[in-house]
């Protein structure tokens, strides 16, 4: 079931970085006082480490229990372990290493240093998510409270890029992206099933050089051309992005205030 995306637009980015970092930070803490954990799908990209450098510098971070939450993602670099452009160690710099996590619930995508080579490293991170599922979520995948996405100028997202074949892909939850149009061509990727199964999806577009996905993949695009079209949860889709990157959605769609 598809839901309808809603917008909010921020001044700029680093408001939009700061707002969504204080909205991540509620729906953590809200997750945890229902659920006892909470599961969240990082991002890479500017914005999205732009997001968590925002919740390191916020007080109200201590508020989470950094010891019951799962974190995984949603693509990833396909680099050796601690290589300064994988999506892991960007996020470790902004955010995970200044908190008290549980190591055993940071699910780093497979590095390609490892044992695996690219397909078998997407089987062995599936494999992850699968025994992560549990009996109350509706498939391969947990149930994630918020999964973050960045999207690309030519509206990708995670390593999901417009035409190639990781943004078809109807059964399998992790894929291997090869020949990918933004460096490096080898990723690992969730694919839109498993995005899907997230309670919330948070899109994350910031700049000018945003304006036009957003206005493809809100105005209609099929997925295979615009993937950021595709990707929605299965009780909230929320775009978040500053006045830039809104700046040629249509007036329909375009929210009454900046907040
Ligand atoms: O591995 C990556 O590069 C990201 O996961 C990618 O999907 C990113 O989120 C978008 O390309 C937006 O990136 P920016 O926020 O830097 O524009």
């Amino acid at each position: 079931m598809s839901t309808v995306p809603q917008l909010v637009v921020h001044r700029d980015k680093e408001l939009m970085a700061q707002a969504a970092a204080a909205r991540l930070i509620t729906r953590i803490v809200d997750a945890q006082a229902s659920r006892g954990s909470a599961s969240v799908v990082l991002t890479g990209g500017r914005n999205g480490n732009g997001l968590l450098s925002a919740l390191a510098a916020q007080p109200a971070r201590d508020a989470i229990d950094w010891a019951r939450i799962d974190l995984w993602w949603g693509d990833e670099r396909f680099l050796p372990s601690g290589d300064p452009e994988r999506n892991d160690t960007q996020a470790r710099e902004a955010l995970l290493d200044a908190v008290p996590l549980d190591p055993g619930r940071v699910h780093s995508m497979p590095a390609s240093d490892g044992p695996y080579e690219p397909e078998a490293a997407a089987e062995a991170y599936a494999a992850e998510l699968a025994a992560a599922s549990g009996p109350e979520d509706h498939g391969l995948v947990p149930s994630f409270d918020v999964l973050m996405l960045g999207v690309g100028p030519d509206t990708h997202v995670a390593s999901l890029f417009p035409e190639l074949p990781g943004v078809k892909e109807t059964e399998r939850t992790v894929v291997a992206v090869r020949g990918a149009p933004k460096p490096p061509p080898t990723r690992l990727s969730l694919t839109l099933p498993a995005i899907r199964a997230a309670r919330e999806v948070w899109l994350l577009a910031a700049g000018e050089d945003k304006a036009e996905a957003a206005e493809i993949a809100l105005s209609g695009a099929g997925e295979v051309q615009a993937p950021a079209a595709g990707a929605y949860g299965t009780s909230r889709t929320l775009w978040l992005l500053d006045s830039a990157a809104a700046s040629k959605l249509p007036p329909a769609l375009y929210p009454p205030a900046v907040a």
